[in-house]
């Protein structure tokens, strides 16, 4: 039995005040983490403080982003020795908008979640396509293509361990979610893709997020589909009480 990830990314909001008035007032009030994985995905900032908040409790911090190199001459960039040597647990990789807005390839994708493996971080690796490929048919061949290149070359044990959020771009911060059948047929081929090109073992174990436009109101259904291990959620991550409701979700 896979257990549900939940995890709130919160893109590049809130000011530091306001993301640890949050870890405050959600972290004694988790679900137990036998039940379910509670993440907040931080902007770089406030990793050292949200982390140190959450110390002890059932809430896991994540970062956002990293680069795929230990350390060097990469201005700006943060790299995945420095996020573990935080206590950061998962890091948010191949998310739509870096591909999009910040040359984010499949290649890079590949070597982040090597790196992130090589330092004991979990990775959520983001696909999905765009509303012109969903409408040119191609949502399952997009998906595939991108599952395939993320996890190439990591061992079995590795893919065990990942976890693959499903974001339909025209999905994500538009108010139109996908409905659970449409997320859960991509996230089932998903499945299918990793049992062909790892193992069964692999595609049974590793979690599946849909991700795009996930509330309280819509999270039940989402996570009843039998290929969707939680949700990877941004406007509606932002408050701690709708958080709260997305993570009891996830727990039932
Ligand atoms: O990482 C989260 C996704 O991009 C979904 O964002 P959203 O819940 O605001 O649609």
């Amino acid at each position: 039995m896979r257990k549900n990830v939940i995890a709130g990314n919160w893109k590049m909001n809130k000011l530091l005040g306001e993301a640890v008035d949050f870890v405050e007032s959600t972290k004694n009030k988790i679900a137990s983490a036998e039940k379910v994985e509670a993440v907040v995905c931080a902007p770089f900032p406030y990793l050292p403080t949200l982390v140190e908040k959450a110390k002890g409790t059932d809430l896991a911090i994540a970062a956002q982003n990293m680069h795929f190199e230990e350390s060097g001459a990469f201005t700006g960039e943060v790299s995945p020795a420095m996020l573990k040597d935080l206590g950061v647990s998962y890091v948010v990789l191949g998310h739509s908008e870096r591909r999009e807005m910040f040359a984010e390839t499949d290649e890079t994708v590949n070597k982040k979640t090597h790196a992130a493996f090589k330092h004991g971080l979990i990775p959520i690796i983001c696909v999905g396509e765009t509303l012109e490929q969903r409408e040119a048919n191609e949502t399952m061949s997009i998906v595939e293509n991108q599952v395939k290149a993320a996890l190439a070359g990591l061992t079995e044990e590795q893919v065990n361990q990942t976890i693959v959020a499903y974001e339909p771009i025209w999905a994500i911060g538009t108010g139109k979610t996908a409905t659970s059948e449409q997320a859960n047929e991509v996230c089932t081929h998903i499945r299918k893709v990793i049992a062909a090109e790892v193992s069964s073992t692999a595609a049974d174990a590793v979690r599946i997020q849909y991700g795009g436009s996930v509330k309280p109101a819509n999270v039940d259904e989402l996570l009843s589909q039998s290929d969707i291990d939680g949700a990877l959620v941004g406007g509606a991550s932002l408050e701690a009480e709708s958080f709260l409701q997305l993570v009891e979700a996830g727990a039932k």
